[in-house]
């Protein structure tokens, strides 16, 4: 599988862009500020529904647009296919998309069904950053891994938002107020689905986190030597979520523990948006104890096992994205993800400049797109 096309409406700095690509390597090269990072987030949107840089989808639409339009060609050699995937993000309103010019759908029934990872220089991060990170590499992992949980997901922000705003509401109103009847049991019904989705969610999480653990450990020792072993485990953020069938109802009675608190700070106190992933080196975590040097190959071995649970479920290799992440890394670390790059299906590389990227012949036959005359075409309006 590979994409083909590329087409963006106001996404981003882009009023229009157009390209056309062949599968292998593929790199954009251009100064800082172009928007080469803006084309790979185009296409990491289109199959994961989320971006690495952004946790709403606003800051996507080109500023001074109400709307932004991502549509890609995508070739599947295999069944000698190309389907057209066209997603449309709005800065107020859900997004939608279409799949060969068919009905509207929500942007989660397409979430998935291209496979993709994309590698950044926030990988190093994901070690050493706050737990949200984790929790947003693992939201886009399941996203492609689980079916249905871009769903689950989104309706569990939308129901978590609905109960913070009803505690919000309770902790304004005194005892005699008409409205707080009316709260205390809308708090159930959200509080009891609120427990049921929260629940799912984190057992999904769980299950990709058992998934990677083995391909995890493998890489680490194949980056790093067989000295190095790397756990990965999840660590949520109460206990009770493991006990199995009793835990709704003991989730429940903590949530009744919690009550006073959670209405005088108007918040949800316990929830899968409060967990984390442990990562591990030689028995530390990684996140006190790795070097820089060790959190980029273990940022880089946890992007590459996502790679090979992809392969496994999609029976295709998932499109690559390196995104300005060789300025980063030292010689070694170049080899190792040229190495691994060499052997993917299509990857989009984005460098700001020519000394960025690597001298290997892996690169030779890469195709080369200058992002400053894209813009330029881009600035004149010309029409594509
Ligand atoms: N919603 C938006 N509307 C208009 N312009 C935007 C929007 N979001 C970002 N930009 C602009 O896009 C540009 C950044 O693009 P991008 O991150 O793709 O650059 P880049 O070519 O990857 O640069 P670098 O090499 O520095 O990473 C900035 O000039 C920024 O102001």
């Amino acid at each position: 599988m590979f994409i083909s096309r590329l087409a963006l409406d106001h996404f981003r700095s882009w009023d229009h862009c157009l390209l056309d690509f062949t599968p292998g390597v593929t790199i954009l090269q251009g100064a800082n500020g172009l928007g080469k990072t803006n084309i790979v987030e185009a296409i990491e949107f289109l199959s994961t529904g989320a971006s690495h840089r952004t946790s709403s989808s606003a800051p996507l639409v080109e500023r001074g647009f109400d709307m932004a339009a991502i549509r890609a060609n995508v070739t599947d050699e295999d069944a000698a296919r190309t389907t057209t995937y066209e997603v449309t993000i709005r800065v107020k309103g859900a997004n939608r998309a279409r799949v060969n010019g068919g009905p509207s759908l929500y942007l989660r029934d397409i979430v998935g069904d291209i496979p993709l990872v994309a590698f950044t220089p926030d990988d190093q991060r994901l070690v050493s950053a706050d737990p949200a990170a984790r929790r947003q590499f693992l939201n886009q992992t399941a996203s492609l891994l689980v079916r249905g949980y871009a769903d689950t997901l989104q309706r569990f922000t939308h129901v978590a938002k609905q109960r913070a705003t009803l505690l919000k509401q309770l902790g304004a109103a005194d005892d005699f107020d008409a409205s707080r009847d009316a709260a205390l049991s809308g708090l159930e019904i959200w509080t009891g689905q609120y427990i049921d989705l929260g629940l799912q969610l984190t057992r999904d999480r769980m299950a990709v986190v058992d998934r990677l653990r083995a391909p995890f450990h493998e890489l680490v020792h194949e980056l790093a030597g067989a000295g190095n072993d790397a756990e990965l485990d999840y660590e949520p953020s109460f206990d009770e979520i493991l006990q199995g069938e009793d835990a709704p109802r003991l989730i429940s009675e903590h949530f009744q523990r919690l009550y006073a608190g959670e209405v005088a700070r108007g918040r949800n106190l316990i929830g899968p948006q409060r967990d984390d992933m442990l990562i591990g080196l030689n028995g530390f975590p990684a996140r006190e104890f790795a070097s820089n040097g060790e959190m980029w190959t273990l940022g880089l071995a946890l992007k590459m096992a996502v790679c090979r649970l992809l392969e496994e479920r999609f029976g295709t290799q998932p499109i690559v994205i390196l995104d300005d992440v060789f300025a980063q890394l030292d010689e070694t670390r170049r080899a190792q993800i040229l190495r691994f790059a060499a052997a993917q299906r299509q990857v989009f590389i984005t460098v700001a400049a020519a000394s960025d990227i690597p001298d290997d012949e892996r690169l030779a036959d890469a195709h080369v797109v200058d992002v400053a005359a894209l813009r330029a075409r881009n600035d004149d309006g010309e029409d594509l």
